[in-house]
C-alpha cells in the first residue's frame, strides 16, 4: 500500500463528446513517487482522461485536485504552472533545433513570458541550466548539441520525457511513450520511468502490457470510458472481470495477463 500523499486526483471526471460518453465516472489517485498505469482496450477513453487531468480538455462533469485542490476550473498552462506535465502520443519536438535548444524551449515556456519565448539562449541562463538538468536526468546528456531530426525514434520519445522534465513538474501524464519503440529503446525508456518515480508522480498510458506490469505500482483498466478495475498489479493480474474484457474484444490475452494462468 502507498503511504505517500496524493498528488493527482480526478473525482467522478466524466467528459462526453455529444451522445458519445468518452470518460464516464472516471474517479483516480496518483500517489507521489508512483507509476499508475492506465490501460484498456482501443477507443476505451485514457487519451481523453490525461487530458481531462492536464486541463487540454474541460470536464463535462467531475474535479481534478491536485495536492487537495481543486483545479477543475484552471487552463492547461495554469495547471502546467502548478507542476502537472505531459507528453504526447503525437511529436511535439522542433526538428530542426538541437536537443539542448527544444529542451530550453520548454523550460522557457514555464518560467518566462510566453512572448520573450524566442529571446537568445545566451540570455537564458536559467532555462538553460534547467535544460541541461533534464536531458542529464533522461539520459540525454551526450546527444545534447544533435538536431532533433537526426535523433532515432526512441530517442526523440526520451526528449519528449526531458522536455516535460525541463518544465520541473510533480506530476507527469505519459502517453504510450513506448510506441513504436523496439526492445533496447522500450528498456531504456522503461529505466529512465524507473528512475523519475523517485523525484515523480508518472500517470503512465501504454499498451504493452509486459512493460506496464514491469513498472507499474498500481493499475486502473478501463473499458467503454469506466473504470473496470483498479488496484495493484497482482489483483489487476488474478481479475477475472479483466481477463474477460481482454478475451472479449477476440484479442490474444496479453503475456503479462497471462502469464498467472499458464
Ligand atoms: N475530440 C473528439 N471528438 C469526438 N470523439 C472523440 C474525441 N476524442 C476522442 N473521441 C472518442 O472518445 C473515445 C475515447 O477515445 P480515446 O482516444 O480517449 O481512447 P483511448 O483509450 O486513448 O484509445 P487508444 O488506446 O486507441 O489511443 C473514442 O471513441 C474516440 O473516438
Amino acid at each position: 500500500m502507498n503511504t505517500g500523499s496524493i498528488l493527482l486526483e480526478g473525482k467522478n471526471v466524466t467528459r462526453k463528446f455529444g451522445a458519445l460518453v468518452a470518460v464516464n465516472d472516471v474517479s483516480l489517485q496518483l500517489f507521489e513517487r508512483e507509476i499508475h498505469a492506465v490501460i484498456g482496450t482501443n477507443g476505451a477513453g485514457k487519451s481523453t482522461l490525461t487530458y481531462l487531468l492536464s486541463g487540454e480538455l474541460p470536464l463535462t462533469q467531475g474535479h481534478v485536485l491536485l495536492r487537495g485542490r481543486d483545479i477543475s476550473s484552471w487552463s492547461q498552462p495554469a495547471r502546467s504552472q502548478a507542476g502537472i506535465g505531459r507528453s504526447y502520443q503525437r511529436n511535439n519536438i522542433f526538428l530542426p533545433l538541437s536537443v539542448r535548444e527544444n529542451c530550453r524551449l520548454a523550460a522557457q515556456a514555464k518560467i518566462q513570458k510566453p512572448w520573450q519565448i524566442w529571446s537568445s539562449a545566451q540570455h537564458c541562463r536559467q532555462s538553460l541550466a534547467l535544460a541541461d538538468q533534464a536531458l542529464e536526468h533522461a539520459g540525454l546528456a551526450q546527444q545534447a548539441a544533435t538536431v532533433a531530426a537526426n535523433l532515432s525514434h526512441g530517442q526523440k520519445r526520451q526528449l519528449e520525457v526531458a522536455m516535460c522534465l525541463a518544465q520541473q513538474p510533480d506530476v507527469v501524464l505519459l502517453d504510450e511513450p513506448l510506441a513504436g519503440m523496439g526492445a533496447e529503446e522500450s528498456e531504456r525508456m522503461l529505466e529512465l520511468l524507473q528512475r523519475l518515480k523517485k523525484d515523480l508522480a508518472i500517470l503512465l498510458i501504454e499498451h504493452d502490457m509486459d512493460a506496464v506490469f514491469a513498472v507499474a505500482d498500481r493499475l486502473t483498466v478501463m473499458v467503454n470510458g469506466s473504470v473496470l478495475a483498479s488496484g495493484l498489479p497482482q489483483d489487476i493480474r488474478s481479475n477475472s472481470e479483466v481477463q474477460t474484457a481482454y478475451l472479449g474484444e477476440a484479442e490474444p490475452l496479453p503475456d503479462a495477463l497471462a502469464a498467472p494462468f499458464s
